[in-house]
Formats: structure tokens, C-alpha cells, sequence
């Protein structure tokens, strides 16, 4: 592949945790791998006073287990220049610091803004870079990366677009969200659309639901103060999973190109059949908390005893949505949605049940539960794909029993996968935004939770504990429809699909 064209990378909130345990290290591998522009820098800014030395020095030090001779090598690239988000002088100094650093190093003026601060600057900071200018630059470009949350509810995300859209243009807004950057992910689009097999079966008339899964099983760690705000439908839900059901759903695009797949993403986004009352909320719509447990003779913490987090909170820290694309292709299909922490393990999968054969074949006049083909899109860890299916067991007899056919990303190229990251750095500095998501869905993805966020807000409305390390309360189990359904359990399959439970 070709290395992007000359440009320099700019982070705001370079201090910070995400610059150094995501940015920097994704950049380091980009530029060990030849894959950053030739003539390329990148200048760290934030409030905290630090020398271009100092700031290499601190925002390298996740690096330590890199060969030191290109680390030594990568810092030359890197530079530093304090900013006050709310002072414009210091946008004119950092202005006047990127002249004098791309004509000394030959560096094209082509900008790439990454907002990697709190959400509360995520609008001063590209209102004082459109004021001083650096948001055009004559025959170069300028691309403004915003972290998420991207707003916290369908008014402040219709605020905060409108606000960004007053001083960069669509075009020029890159909104992040990593699961898009996963390799499994944008897999599914190879899956889906460069094999005939799979598209014809894709529908309403052979596919009975559909089960997406992102289970963790850390709990909030350090960011218990940030995730009582947020709790699992705004951190999880609204963003990295609706985007997956997205991709899983859409209309084959006419080209691979960004807006091709996020014009037909948007119509499934647009298709959701929304909650039109407590009562339906209430039984499709389940969310938890975990509860204190023993696991292994050792003492779980619950939610409410984390660091940050308020002592009666009704923060939910796992979510469960049963619901509809009202559709051609889905019309009746439901799909499953979860998400919680301190789960029995990490885990992040997509599931297809097929609808059963039509006869009964092999049942011998018996009541057999029947096979249920399923297609596991294993997003991580793992990343996969598992086809399970029914075959005749050995000896007299038609004795079916269900298999794998399991396919594991690992041996299709001796290659490590890149992080999400560093694909979506990448695609950034390449101009391709197919993998960023665009404004006007994720004010859709808003607009299907806020009955949601509504209804949770009432104090009457129904918040069920977990223990730590189980599947998440019980009463999630039955927003699945069918006597002998549950959810797919990938733990219970330990020998099968070779997952592994950490608690
Ligand atoms: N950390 C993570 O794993 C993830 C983070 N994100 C998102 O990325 C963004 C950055 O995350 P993270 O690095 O953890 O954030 P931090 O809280 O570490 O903040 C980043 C930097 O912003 C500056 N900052 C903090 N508060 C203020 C303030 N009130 N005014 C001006 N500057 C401030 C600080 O630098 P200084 O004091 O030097 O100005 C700080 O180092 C957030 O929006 C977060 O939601 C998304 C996914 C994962
Ligand atoms: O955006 C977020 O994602 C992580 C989970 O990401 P993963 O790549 O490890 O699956 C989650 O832990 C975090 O709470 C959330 O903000």
C-alpha cells in the first residue's frame, strides 16, 4: 500500500491516558511498519508545560519492550506545544509552531486535529482552530478526529454536531469509534459481500434472530467516575454495537467507499423500530449491575464499592435490548444486543441462528431438539469464524450431533493484526473515512436509545443485579424467544470453541 501523502497529526489531550496507551503506541507500530507518511511529524498539545525531550520521554514510555534503537528513531518525529483550550493566543503560537516545524522538516501542510480530551473541549478547541484559520489550509487538507462519547444524548449530540459543522465540514470530521477499526469487523463486509454463498441466505426467510455480544470481563477499573455518568446503552450500546448491527444489516453498498456503506448503514439505523412505550421497554429492554461475589475463594467487588462511584447508584453496568429492523430483509427477525462488565469473560461476537430445515428427517418420529445452523463472527479474542452445523454421528442409525467448521484469523497471514487504532489512524491520514462514523447516524443510534435513557431515568423503572462473573441478571435470559433459546454461552463451550474463562 502506498504511505499516505506529507502531513502532521496534532493531539490535543497529549498528557493524557488514551495518547499514551493507544495513540502513541498505534503510531510507533505504523511507523516501524513504513506505513507513516515520509515526511511526517507529530506535535503533542495540552495545558501541562512540557519541553519536545520531556514530552518524548513520557509519552514513549509504554514503548519499553520496543527495540530501543527505533524508538530513539521515532521520537525525532515528535514534538510539543502547550495549549490552553480556552486561550487563543496559544492556537497563534501553535499556528506559528507548525509553519516553522514543516518548513524546517519539509512537511507539507496538511493537518490532522486528533480530540483526545475531555468531551467537555470538543467544541472550543475546533472553534479556536477555525478562528485562527487552521481549520483550511489553501490545496492541503484539514481533519479534525473526535473521540467518543459523541454527545450523551440525542439533544447534546444534535448540539454538538451542529457546533462542530459550524467550523469544519463534514468531510473534514473524522467521528472514532474502535469497533469499526476491528480486523473481524470490517471482515464482515468481505464475508457478506465478496461470497455468493452468503447473501441469498441473508434474510428474514432463513435467518430465525440475530445475537451480538460484547461481554468484558474487567469491571470499570479506573474510570469509575466517568462510567457512573455513562453506564453500558451510552458506552457500549449506542455506539460500538448499533454500529455493528449496522454493518451486519445493511443493503450490499454499490462501491467500497465511505459513503456508499455509511448511506446504507444509515437506512438500517433508520429502520429500527423504536420504543414507543414504558411497557414495551420494560419487556424487551433489560439492564444490571453487578453485585459483590466469590469467585475461586476470592472476594468480587459490586459496582456500587468501585472507586468513583456513587454508593446507591443505578448505573447499569450491563444491557440487553431485544428489537426490530422494520425492513424488507428483517421484517420479524429480532435481534439480541448485550453488553456488560465483570462477565465470566472477554468476549465479542456476532451469532446468526438459522431457521430450522423444514422436516424433521432424522428425528425418527421422536421430539428431537433440532440442529440450529449458527454463524459466529468472533470479533475478539480469537477473531473468527465458526460455522456450526448438524452431521451423523458414527454407527447404526441417523444419530445427528452439531459441529465446527471453525476458522481462525491467525492463519490466514503470518501478519499481527493491527489495532483498531492503527487502522483507523491510518485510513484518516489516507482520507478514507468508510470506517469512521458519519453525524447524521449517530444522531439516529441517539435518537433509538433516548426512550430508553428516558424510561431508566424513572425512579420505578426496574435495575437488576449480577454477581460478578455470571452471565448478567437472569431476566435478560428471557427477552429470548423459545422455549429451548438462550443466548449463545460462549464459556459453556470451553472444548468446542476453545474460549477461555478468566474468572
Ligand atoms: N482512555 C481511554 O481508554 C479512552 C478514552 N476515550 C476518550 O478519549 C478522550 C481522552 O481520554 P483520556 O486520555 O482518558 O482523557 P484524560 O482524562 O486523560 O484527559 C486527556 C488530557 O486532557 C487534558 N484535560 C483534562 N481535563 C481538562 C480540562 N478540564 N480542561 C482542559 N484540559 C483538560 C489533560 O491534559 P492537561 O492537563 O495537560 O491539559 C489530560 O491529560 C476522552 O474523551 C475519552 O472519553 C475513548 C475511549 C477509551
Ligand atoms: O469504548 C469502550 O470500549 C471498551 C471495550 O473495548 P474493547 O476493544 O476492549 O472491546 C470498554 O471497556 C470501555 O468501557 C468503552 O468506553
Amino acid at each position: 500500500m502506498n504511505r499516505p501523502i506529507s502531513q502532521a497529526l496534532i493531539i490535543f489531550g497529549a498528557s493524557g491516558d488514551l495518547t499514551k496507551r493507544k495513540l502513541i503506541p498505534s503510531l510507533y507500530k505504523l511507523f516501524i511498519q513504513k506505513s507513516l507518511p515520509e515526511n511526517f511529524i507529530l506535535i503533542g498539545a495540552s495545558r501541562t508545560v512540557f519541553t519536545d525531550e520531556q514530552f518524548r520521554t513520557k509519552s514513549t514510555e509504554f514503548l519499553q519492550e520496543e527495540d530501543q534503537n527505533s524508538i530513539e528513531e521515532f521520537k525525532k518525529i515528535i514534538h510539543y506545544q502547550p495549549v490552553q483550550p480556552d486561550n487563543i493566543e496559544d492556537y497563534q503560537k501553535l499556528k506559528g509552531r507548525i509553519d516553522t516545524l514543516c518548513e524546517k522538516k519539509n512537511i507539507e501542510k496538511n493537518l490532522i486535529f486528533y480530540l483526545s480530551t475531555p468531551p467537555a473541549l470538543y467544541t472550543i478547541i475546533p472553534k479556536n482552530l477555525a478562528e485562527v484559520g487552521l481549520n483550511k489550509e489553501e490545496g492541503h487538507f484539514s481533519r479534525l478526529i473526535v473521540e467518543k462519547p459523541f454527545g450523551t444524548d440525542l439533544e447534546s449530540a444534535l448540539k454538538l454536531n451542529q457546533e462542530l459543522l459550524s467550523n469544519f465540514e463534514e468531510h473534514q470530521i473524522y467521528r472514532i469509534d474502535h469497533y469499526l477499526g476491528k480486523e473481524t469487523v470490517q471482515n464482515l463486509l468481505v464475508l457478506r459481500f465478496a461470497n455468493a454463498i452468503f447473501e441469498p441466505i441473508w434474510n428474514r426467510n432463513f435467518i430465525e434472530r440475530v445475537e451480538i455480544t460484547s461481554a468484558e470481563s474487567l469491571g470499570v477499573e479506573k474510570r469509575g467516575g466517568y462510567y457512573d455518568k455513562s453506564g453500558a446503552l451510552r458506552d457500549m450500546i449506542q455506539n460500538h454495537l448499533l454500529q455493528l448491527v449496522g454493518l451486519l444489516a445493511m443493503e450490499p453498498p454499490v462501491e467500497v467507499e465511505a459513503d456508499a456503506i455509511r448511506n446504507e448503514t444509515l437506512k438500517v439505523f433508520k429502520a429500527f423500530a423504536p420504543f414507543t412505550s414504558d411497557e414495551q421497554i420494560k419487556n424487551n429492554v433489560v439492564r444490571g449491575q453487578y453485585i459483590s461475589s466469590r469467585i475461586k475463594n476470592e472476594e468480587i467487588k459490586g459496582y456500587r464499592q468501585e472507586e468513583g462511584v456513587d454508593e446507591n447508584s443505578r448505573t447499569e453496568t450491563f444491557a440487553a435490548i431485544k428489537f426490530y429492523i422494520n425492513n424488507w430483509r428483517w421484517s420479524n427477525v429480532p435481534f439480541y444486543i448485550r453488553t456488560g462488565k465483570k462477565l465470566p469473560t472477554r468476549v465479542s461476537e456476532m451469532v446468526i441462528h438459522f431457521k430450522n430445515s423444514p422436516h424433521h428427517l432424522f428425528s425418527g418420529g421422536k421430539e428431537l431438539p433440532q440442529i440450529n445452523n449458527q454463524l459466529i463472527i468472533r470479533i475478539q479474542p480469537d477473531e473468527g469464524i465458526l460455522m456450526k452445523f448438524g452431521m451423523k454421528e458414527p454407527g447404526s442409525g441417523f444419530v445427528t450431533k452439531p459441529v465446527n467448521m471453525n476458522f481462525h484469523y491467525n492463519t490466514l497471514s503470518e501478519k499481527e493484526l493491527p489495532s483498531a487504532y492503527q487502522r483507523l489512524l491510518l485510513d484518516c491520514m489516507i482520507g478514507d473515512a468508510t470506517l469512521y462514523a458519519r453525524g447524521d447516524s449517530v444522531i439516529e443510534a441517539w435518537k433509538f436509545v433516548k426512550p430508553i435513557q428516558e424510561y431508566w431515568k424513572k425512579s420505578d423503572a426496574p435495575i437488576f443485579g449480577y454477581p460478578a462473573g455470571t452471565w448478567g441478571p437472569h431476566e435478560a435470559d428471557n427477552l429470548i424467544e423459545g422455549d429451548e433459546q438462550t443466548w449463545r454461552y460462549p464459556c459453556k463451550n470451553l472444548s468446542n470453541d476453545g474460549y477461555y474463562c478468566e474468572l
